[in-house]
């Protein structure tokens, strides 16, 4: 089990060290740990930083005590006076206390981004955004590939150098669309697929493998309007607020574990074409956040809920 290095008393005179900004200088990771709740746990994830002279940037957690499960994220620097083990080396050596507290956790380079892949149909505004917000480095994601059930994506995908795949979908293609899709998840070393308004319903067995790893972006304030055509079933309902929800994508259309909605005040003179174009931010605005929490390891799967420490 690796070690953490020996207490050293400080140098006589140590290294002045390029602390820019202000900020700790070393290598930078994020741990995040769940388990069954117990007094204690805060304590035993902090012992473990001090053990490894950390500087911790920052740290949240919440203790469910209704359901008896503790969650922390922690963002931490190792001091570059003492030893850096690497992501590797941390997880070797927290893995006992993980197993201790029966929690599952994991260890990652801060800088470390997650390989994304987008599907998209038709409306390419949630793509767009998805595209640009990547560009600025916001979202902890690299969009490593596109794919689409129409060609129509294609220019814009291809301006930012990613690799655009067409895989055209009818009900008799499905299985060979889906098994393509698995294909480019194998090929590009995907970790998360989100379906940016992509409007085809996968299969259970799709559903089931891409389980917590698939994210999309309903464009209503669930659980209202489910299904097709959202904001013909708001107009006709006739709400003062459109909405949108990113979810977890499940085999129960629209019922995944949510992640973030976003809302607008609406009114009666919007039509469904004035609803659509309004509904259209609150559509980017949910699904970038939930891109972003879950590639920088904020979002908890908790039963069919989700526990976001952001
Ligand atoms: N297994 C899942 N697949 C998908 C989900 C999901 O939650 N679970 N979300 C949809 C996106 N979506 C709403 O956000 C949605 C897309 C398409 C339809 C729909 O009914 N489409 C067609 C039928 C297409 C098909 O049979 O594949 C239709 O209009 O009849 C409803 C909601 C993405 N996939």
């Amino acid at each position: 089990m690796t070690q953490p290095p020996p207490a050293q008393s400080a140098p006589a005179q140590p290294e002045p060290t390029p602390a820019a900004a202000g900020l700790p200088d070393g290598s930078a990771y994020v741990l995040h740990i769940d388990c069954p709740e117990r007094p204690g746990l805060a304590h035993l994830v902090t012992g473990f930083l001090q053990d490894w002279h950390a500087d911790i940037l920052e740290l949240k957690q919440f203790d469910d005590f209704r359901a008896g499960r503790f969650f922390l994220r922690v963002h931490f620097v190792l001091d570059r006076q003492h030893e850096d083990p690497g992501a590797e080396g941390l997880r070797a050596a927290f893995a006992p206390l993980a197993e201790q507290c029966d929690g599952t956790f994991d260890i990652r380079a801060a800088s470390a981004r997650r390989r994304v892949l987008i599907m998209v149909s038709k409306f390419p505004h949630a793509l767009n955004d998805l595209l640009f917000r990547a560009r600025n480095d916001e979202l902890g994601a690299e969009i490593v590939a596109v794919v689409s059930n129409h060609p129509d994506a294609q220019q814009l995908v291809e301006w930012h150098k990613i690799p655009f795949f067409h895989v055209p979908i009818t009900r008799d293609t499905k299985p060979a669309a889906e098994a393509r899709l698995l294909e480019l998840v194998e090929q590009f070393d995907v970790e998360l697929v989100v379906l940016a308004r992509y409007m085809q319903i996968f299969s259970d067995e799709l559903s089931r493998t891409l389980s917590g790893r698939a994210i999309n972006i309903h464009h209503s304030f669930l659980p209202s309007f489910k299904g097709a055509k959202p904001y013909h079933q708001a107009y006709d309902r006739g709400v003062k607020t459109v909405g949108a929800t990113a979810h977890y994508v499940s085999s129960d259309l629209d019922e995944g574990p949510i992640i973030a909605q976003s809302v607008q005040e609406v009114d009666h003179s919007f039509g469904p074409e004035e609803l659509v174009a309004a509904g259209r931010d609150t559509e980017c605005k949910a699904l970038s956040n939930a891109v972003r929490w879950h590639c920088e390891d904020r979002v908890f799967l908790h039963g069919h809920r989700t526990v976001i420490l952001r």
